[in-house]
């Protein structure tokens, strides 16, 4: 099982950089890792499990975090109530916004990152609706439209497949700064 110490953290070389496309059918490796970033997931927000083994309660996890540059990253959005399905529960493979809203949105309580050990506030500047085309473990191809937290997350860990991290969507000189139209995603 994936644990804290697996995930890689900031001054790490692997989290800057381009992560590779995922041949399909999928290798055994392939299949694991896909397996085992989701179950970080589950297992994260289990609270008795997170407790057991040290876990941060997690709703993605891209390839890269766990120092493998593939283009892959499990997503995990709990619904509202414990006993509600996910909001949004799939392994995003070779993913690609193919188009988005101009509207921007962000999440009000600006963001983190589990490789990441340390606060950066402000707002961080994303799209407040996307299309997503990916492919899961299956290789089916996708295609979805997503909006506001879902939409924020995925496009969280999309960054993750290209050496992007959250904070690099910061206005540095004021960063809380936001334009009439953007969306705060509470
Ligand atoms: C960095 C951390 C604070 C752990 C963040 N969790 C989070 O924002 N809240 C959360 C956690 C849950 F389990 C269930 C839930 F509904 C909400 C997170 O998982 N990530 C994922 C990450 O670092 N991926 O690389 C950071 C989020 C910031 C915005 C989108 C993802
Ligand atoms: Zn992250």
């Amino acid at each position: 099982m994936i644990k804290m110490r697996d995930i890689i953290r900031e001054g790490n070389d692997t989290l800057r950089a381009e992560a590779k496309p995922v041949q399909f059918p999928l290798s055994e490796t392939d299949q694991k890792l896909a397996k085992d970033m989701m179950e970080y997931l589950e297992n994260s927000q289990d609270p008795e499990l997170a407790r057991k083994y040290g876990l941060r309660a997690g709703v993605g996890l891209a390839a890269p975090q766990v120092d493998v540059s593939k283009q892959m990253a499990a997503v995990l959005v709990p619904g509202e109530t414990d006993d509600a399905d996910p909001v949004f529960k799939d392994v995003i493979i070779n993913p690609v916004i193919v188009s988005h809203s101009v509207q921007p949105g962000a999440l009000t309580e600006g963001e983190g990152c589990l490789s990441v050990d340390r606060d950066v506030a402000g707002y961080v500047i994303r799209h407040d609706r996307i299309t997503l085309r990916y492919y899961n473990t299956a290789g089916e191809q996708k295609k979805i439209r997503l909006k506001n937290y879902p939409a924020i997350v995925c496009q969280h860990e999309i960054d993750h497949l290209h050496g992007i991290l959250f904070y690099d969507h910061i206005n540095t000189s004021q960063p809380f700064a936001a334009d009439d139209d953007l969306v705060l995603i509470s």
